[in-house]
């Protein structure tokens, strides 16, 4: 079989788990095939990107990775996306004592699946002499078939390919299939009916809005804006329109007085911000040139001098999106895998049983999870507090106050193993040249923190800053917002628009609510002086079927500890829309089974509105985007993914029929129907992991205007007692899917 050629880019967009038959589909990867080779390039790879070149045996099966290892396809990925990031840096290739490598000459040989495959794969790989160290896969040698370094230099193999020309080839054809994709959408009737219909604003005037808003709404809308105020509500409550009904009509209110003003619209994610943007849009109001609607890191990266001249060659991990998150993941397993085999022993007798046992397990979701827990202590507690390695710094973190939401740790001790995982991990990441969206944001603020930005912040500062979704702010990122306002001699004008019963999975909420309960801490609320609350209790998208169900989940989130500021009364929530009918709760026998199902509403709902598959556990991913290409497949449906980097892309998969995606994606979102999965034993795991795993199924429930369904199946342990509780308490239907 012919060489495959990739980029590290496109390994790691393959390791988010996108399918293999879902390549054709995806708006940032490429693919090829020449009669000497295979290419599969990304849209962020430029002409002298390092390539990867993998030797295939018959691999009638499987494209990417030795056919043997299909089923651990990506973390095979990702662990060569690894190695041929580590073959970038200068100076002799070292790779983590868990992959134990042998060298031979210029081959080197390691482990290709952490925690190991029954067989024990190898690579046998080589780095290429020249600037852009090119890599070669040659083969992987199993436990069966084993051939040391020696005999394989020794054994004819082929000749490294000569990859020059079709590479040249391929990257052309790469870069005018990209410019052509990020063209403007071709006219397509279904996508532009859709998107008016579906808008937040309904394709409703200004003025048409303006009449019909709610009285709690208007309340809102019309106070001055001489103070910060926070807007609080439910999911569906309308927070999203009512901070874009504002933000317009503070811009009218300008244009008529003659002044100048300057409007900033901030949001967690591209798709919301592309969501606001058409809502502006299609208000009859003409371009609105006052107003920019950006996500927060874009504009940092688009404002920060220290991310816009960094010439060091560091690149960008975790920026918001799944793929980052993912990477993030494996280098800390792979973090993981090295400390227990290496140093966990002399810090084992001072750790507390319950941690212990977690370091100890060799189980392989034992050590995902604790993976987990670290990525989120690292990324939202520790890199949240701006804390670096350094002289000082471990104290530092000692004294952060913790919150129900973190990790436990017991006592001092377990501190200090997480920290020096974490030093370790920061000494990873500037090996690889990588940095993360935390530390983009840390030395941004730096930045708004200089002289330089306290003069030019009154011209390219904004007069007014709203923020959605303020809920999914970290503090660090709180208190960026602070310095966007051009006045420097007022109190910032903030005006938040925020939820506290949706969590993201680094689950803010928790250090948030501590922060504004306390107003003896530094808390980022503090700065904004005076700050007016504002509620919202009327859920205008959803059914009260569907609220009665919201509530029911909301009942069994363990007690946060969020303080008065946080408390939204629920049983005073009403909804403002007519009945539908009541969600469902369907169990199949089997995932497949489950699949069928999924796949029959999907092909009876598709005519009548846009319909989201949401995933709740996001582990689940992998499968359910195989599931998105079988249904995407020609002739079925418009359907769209949201994995990762192309939800960045800016893609306009709002106006498609069907959306595939994990729920942390969708928030702010809103669909037709939302058929609800990938939903996991809810009760089993820790109070951490159940709050984050019940805050990501309130926000599943919550996107949908009309029906709500939801899958399980007997495979996964059926419903969980949250669901069957809803089921007696007449929340839900219960019925029986397929069998098998
Ligand atoms: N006063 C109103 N009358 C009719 N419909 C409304 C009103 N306010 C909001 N809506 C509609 O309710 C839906 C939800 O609104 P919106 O997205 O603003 O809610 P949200 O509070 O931001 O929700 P979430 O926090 O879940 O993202 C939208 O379809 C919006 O058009």
């Amino acid at each position: 079989m012919k060489p495959l050629i990739v980029t590290v880019d496109a390994l790691r967009e393959l390791a988010t788990g996108l399918s293999p038959e879902a390549i054709s589909a995806s708006p940032i990867l490429f693919e090829i095939d020449t009669p000497e080779v295979d290419l599969l390039i990304c849209s962020t790879d430029d002409h002298s990107a390092q390539r990867v070149v993998l030797l295939r045996e018959k691999n009638l099966k499987e494209r990417y990775v030795p056919e043997h290892l299909a089923l651990h396809r990506r973390n095979v990925l990702s662990r060569m996306a690894s190695f041929a990031e580590r073959a970038r840096i200068s100076g002799p290739l070292s790779l983590p004592t868990g992959w134990h490598q042998y060298k031979y000459n210029h081959l080197i040989a390691f482990y290709a699946v952490p925690g190991l495959d029954a067989q024990a794969s190898r690579w046998i790989a080589e780095v290429l002499p020249g600037d852009r160290s090119d890599v070669v896969f040659w083969l992987t040698t199993t436990s069966n078939k084993k051939e040391t370094l020696e005999e394989f230099a020794r054994s004819p193999h082929p000749l490294v390919p000569q990859i020059d020309a079709a590479w040249t080839q391929a990257y052309q054809a790469a870069k005018r299939y990209f410019d052509h994709a990020r063209g403007p959408a071709p006219s397509d009737v279904e996508m532009s009916l859709a998107a008016r219909e579906e808008s937040t604003t309904k394709g409703w005037s200004y003025d048409q809005w303006l009449r019909s808003v709610s009285e709690d709404q208007r309340a809102f809308i019309e106070t001055g804006t001489d103070k910060s105020i926070r807007l609080r509500g439910p999911a569906g409550s309308g927070k999203t329109l009512a901070l874009t009904i504002k933000a317009v009509r503070e811009v009218m209110a300008a244009r008529d007085a003659g002044d100048e003003i300057r409007v900033l619209v901030v949001t967690h994610s591209w798709a919301l911000a592309a969501q606001i943007q058409d809502s502006m849009d299609s208000m009859g109001l003409g371009i609105l040139n006052e107003i920019d609607v950006f996500p927060l890191l874009e504009i940092a990266k688009t404002v920060s001098p220290h991310y816009l001249t960094d010439t060091s060659g560091f690149s960008l991990i975790g920026e918001d999106s799944y793929s980052g998150k993912r990477a993030q993941l494996d280098e800390i397993r792979g973090l993981l895998d090295d400390f227990v085999a290496e140093d966990w022993i002399t810090y084992r007798a001072s750790v507390g049983e319950t941690l212990c046992a977690r370091f100890d397990s060799t189980d392989e979701e034992d050590r995902l999870a604790l993976a987990w827990d670290l990525l989120v202590e690292f990324g939202s507690v520790i890199g949240a507090a701006a804390i670096f390695p350094g002289a000082g710094s471990d104290l530092r973190y000692f004294q952060l106050p913790r919150a129900s939401w973190m990790l436990p740790l017991a006592s001092r001790d377990e501190m200090r193993v997480v920290f020096e995982l974490y030093l370790r991990y920061m000494r990873n990441l500037e090996a690889r040249s990588k940095m993360t969206s935390d530390q983009v944001l840390a030395d941004f603020l730096s930045h708004l923190e200089t002289h330089a930005w306290n003069r030019t912040r009154k011209s390219v500062g904004y007069d007014l800053v709203f923020v959605d979704e303020f809920h999914l702010f970290s503090p660090l990122e709180r208190q960026v917002l602070h310095f966007l306002t051009r006045d420097v001699t007022s109190y910032p004008r903030v005006f938040m628009a925020l939820d506290p019963r949706q969590s993201p999975s680094e689950a803010f909420i928790g250090i948030a609510a501590k922060e504004t309960r306390s107003s003896t801490s530094a808390a980022s609320d503090d700065d904004l002086g005076d700050v007016t609350n504002f509620e919202l209790t009327t859920v205008h998208r959803f059914t009260p079927q569907i609220l009665a169900l919201i509530k029911h989940v909301h009942l069994k989130f363990p007690t946060f500890d969020l303080g008065h500021d946080w408390d939204i009364d629920f049983s005073s929530v009403e909804s403002a829309q007519d009945a539908g009918p009541l969600p469902r709760l369907i169990t199949s026998g089997t995932r497949a089974a489950e699949e069928n199902d999924l796949f029959r509403a999907i092909r009876d709902l598709y005519s009548s509105g846009r319909v989201a598959v949401a995933v709740v556990d996001s582990r689940q991913w992998p499968r359910f985007t195989e599931f998105a290409s079988r249904i995407g497949q020609p002739a079925n449906f418009h359907v769209s993914t949201i994995s990762g980097r192309s939800d960045i892309e800016g893609l306009g998969y709002r106006r498609r029929g069907v959306v595939v995606a994990p729920a942390e994606y969708l928030a702010g979102l809103q669909f037709d129907t939302v058929l609800v999965t990938g939903i996991p034993d809810i009760e089993a795991p820790s109070t951490n992991e159940r709050t984050r795993l019940l805050s990501f199924l309130y926000l599943a429930l919550s996107r949908a205007q009309r029906d709500v369904r939801v899958y399980v199946n007997e495979d996964d342990g059926g419903a969980p007692e949250v669901l069957l509780s809803a089921v007696a308490g007449h929340h839900m239907t219960a019925e029986k899917g397929s069998p098998v």
